[in-house]
């Protein structure tokens, strides 16, 4: 497997923090530390992998007959089918399907059930207007089946069958806006629409802000081989005997891991070590309208980066890379777009944890403490340390040339 890891799985955090020095007792840097020390997210983290897993087995293109856990009546391949022939078009004709909804309505149950003392805020992408028209009452009640299939195995929770309005109250807790202080989950129920509908990568991405700042996030990519897709190995996910679905998670100062659907431990993931970047290989989106996929090119070519850019969908970009799979990840959208924090918030946390660099076009790290936008300076750019200052000298030089040119 070519992927950069140790195996292992994460220690306890307790044990590694320092005990308090008597001269900070009662002061209030120690009640910070308290509190630092307190916030292990081990149950967030417990309960964020537990819904992502559940979707990954439900939308799963080969889970067919494989019954770990049992909840499926279909098997994968018939089970995702549906759910790709179901596709709305949203306001600004972005597509929405039975499976975005479903996925944030499943989250946002799970969260609520598995972490019931703490007050539940979420910042998610889809919202119920539309499944509450006439004209979304189909729709609606497909996602209230999908919602009660996937839950159908969790006695513990004690739920009835879900009604209709428990799906859109469900959706709906997804409304909060952020900010800069308290917990806010941050989700993308399906991450790369396009993505799915095509059968290629996608993924679901799910963050965990406290007073801003990004502390643990999980992204589950169904559509990932375990094995690297390097520049030199593009092809058809669905069509791939290769083993895929990849989980990945990071908590803040814990590191990265990736876990396969198999039950085997996770293991330990490392951005690469390059530092020549002709050697260096570079991801964008698949869809030319969500990124300049010429300014991806002139930057590349002004760095001396020499391999074909590995054109995939969604955050699998993020994950791909903190496994060392891809050294870059260039993102320029279309003038007027403005990115969101669910799009970025899971897969940030884990190229960080992994050793990568996340910033914005001028180097500036990404802030996700300003409500459900990001405020930034013309793109996204990602790699390892060392790539980092030559990678912002290229992009500098490209945009100016790039504007002197219009
Ligand atoms: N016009 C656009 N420009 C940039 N990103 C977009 C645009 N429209 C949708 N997106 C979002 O970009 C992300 C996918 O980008 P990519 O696959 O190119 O990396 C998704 O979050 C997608 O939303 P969605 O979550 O609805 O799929
Ligand atoms: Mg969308
Ligand atoms: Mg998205
Ligand atoms: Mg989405």
């Amino acid at each position: 497997m070519a992927i950069n890891c140790l195996r292992g799985v994460p220690k306890t955090p307790f044990l590694s923090k320092p005990l308090i020095p008597p001269s900070l007792l009662f002061s209030r840097r120690a009640s910070l530390v308290v509190t630092a020390a307190a916030m292990s997210y081990d149950k967030e983290l417990a309960a964020a992998k537990k819904a992502a897993f559940k979707l990954m087995f439900l939308l799963y293109a080969d889970f067919g007959g494989l019954s770990v856990l049992g909840f499926f009546s279909l098997t994968g391949k018939v089970q995702k089918a549906l759910l790709q022939s179901d596709v709305h078009s949203k306001s600004d004709k972005s597509p929405v399907t039975v499976a975005d909804y479903g996925s944030q309505a499943v989250v946002s149950f799970i969260l609520e059930k598995e972490l019931p003392t703490e007050s539940f805020s979420l910042v998610a992408e889809e919202d119920s207007g539309d499944l509450r028209k006439e004209s979304g009452q189909e729709t609606l009640q497909r996602i209230t089946k999908l919602v009660n299939d996937t839950l159908v195995n969790e006695e513990a929770y004690a739920i009835a069958t879900l009604s209709t309005e428990d799906v859109l109250r469900a959706i709906d807790n997804g409304k909060s806006e952020g900010g800069s202080s308290g917990r806010h989950w941050v989700l993308d129920p399906i991450d790369g629409t396009k993505g799915f509908l095509r059968g290629d990568q996608y993924a679901i991405a799910l963050a965990l802000l406290n007073e801003g700042k990004v502390v643990l996030g999980v992204l589950a990519c169904p559509n990932l081989p375990l094995a690297s897709i390097g520049s030199n190995n593009q092809h058809s996910f669905e069509s791939s005997h290769d083993k895929v679905g990849c989980l990945f998670f990071a908590k803040v100062d814990e590191g990265t891991y990736m876990q396969s659907l198999d039950g085997s431990s996770p293991v330990k993931v490392h951005v690469s070590a390059i530092e020549n970047p002709e050697e260096a290989s570079f991801f964008e989106s698949f869809e030319a309208a969500h990124s300049l996929h010429d300014l991806s090119s002139s930057i590349a070519k002004k760095l001396g980066v020499k391999a074909p850019p590995v054109r995939i969908d969604s955050q699998a970009k993020y994950g791909a890379l903190s496994r060392g799979d891809g050294d870059i990840y260039l993102r320029f959208p279309h003038k007027g777009y403005r990115e969101k924090i669910w799009d970025h918030a899971a897969g940030s946390i884990v190229v960080t944890e992994a050793g990568g660099v996340v910033t914005d076009a001028a180097g500036k790290p990404l802030d996700f403490s300003k409500g459900k936008y990001l405020d930034l300076d013309t793109g996204i750019i990602v790699t390892n340390q060392k790539l980092m200052p030559s990678l912002l000298k290229a992009v500098r030089a490209s945009i100016e040339e790039k504007v002197s040119s219009l």
